[in-house]
């Protein structure tokens, strides 16, 4: 794939592009309320766009492991003003959710993806993203964030994850999203141990070819980042951006991030020197 049609704006996958988060939320696993009101997400949101966001991904609700669900209409008063403020940036917004209702609102302040780590798989997700112009990212998960990282068992997780993800764009496409609008993502740290986690990571460029479609990744600031090092969520940084750059090198073209200035910079010296 070459091409992500992702509503006003068509992408050119021949290179990484990154994707900076703003998470609208008082308890993401990371950042959770340092941007919860809008005045701070939109001006957070300007500065990745400053610093070479190529799109940016608001999200509502933290779904890290353990995390307690919002409701809707709280996940909405989140997000909805902050992407309608961001709609003048011109910069492809996606929203991170897995409510259609949530969707259903994002979509209406002209939104260009949606970002849903449950696959479009709740009832009428799938039509509403169909009848829109936005592109999609299909994740992967096993189980659900209160529970995911109990006990995550697989006989092969990647050939398990390829296989959910296939099913998943099969859905897409089949219910009219092109193909050009689905990007799938084998979901890091969701229903994932450390070994599962490394086997899908050493396994991406496989699974992009497998799947036919351009792969969104996020390690960002994550935990198997810890497990690896040793060092807390805020000493991340060094860790992010060498699975920043793995993944580059492994052809993924989304990566979700946290901190863009720095992943672009890295970017940019593997692009020059790869
Ligand atoms: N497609 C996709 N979306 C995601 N959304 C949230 C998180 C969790 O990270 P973060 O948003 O930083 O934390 P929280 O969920 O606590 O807000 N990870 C992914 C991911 O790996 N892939």
């Amino acid at each position: 794939m070459s091409v992500l049609q992702c509503g006003r704006f068509k992408l050119q996958l021949d290179r990484p592009h990154v994707m900076g988060i703003v998470n609208v939320t008082p308890d993401s696993f990371s950042d959770g309320g340092r941007y919860d009101s809008v005045a701070r997400a939109v001006a957070h949101a300007e500065r990745l766009v400053a610093d070479g966001a190529d799109i940016l991904d608001i999200g509502g609700e933290s779904t890290r492991p353990g995390a307690t669900p919002v409701s809707v209409d709280e996940e909405t008063r989140r997000v909805v003003p902050v992407l309608a403020a961001l709609q003048s940036l011109n910069v492809p917004l996606s929203v991170d959710t897995r409510r259609p209702a949530v969707m259903r609102a994002a979509l209406e302040t002209g939104i260009d993806l949606i970002n849903d780590v449950a696959a479009l798989e709740e009832d009428g997700a799938l039509a509403l993203v169909a009848r829109s112009k936005a592109a999609v990212c299909l994740m992967h998960k096993q189980g659900d964030p209160q529970s995911m990282q109990r006990e995550p068992t697989y006989e092969d997780v990647c050939a398990e994850v390829c296989t959910y993800l296939a099913a998943r764009r099969d859905a897409a496409l089949a219910s009219g999203i092109a193909h050009e609008r689905i990007l799938l993502d084998p979901g890091f740290g969701f229903g994932k141990t450390l070994a599962h986690n490394t086997a899908l990571f050493q396994g991406l460029a496989g699974l992009q070819v497998r799947l036919g479609c351009a792969l969104l990744i996020g390690v960002s600031r994550k935990t198997m980042l810890g497990q690896l090092t040793g060092r807390p969520v805020g000493e991340r940084l060094p860790a992010s951006l060498a699975a920043a750059l793995l993944a580059a090198q492994a052809g993924v073209r989304v990566i979700r991030v946290h901190d863009v200035r720095e992943t672009v910079d890295a970017l940019r010296i593997w692009a020059a020197l790869k």
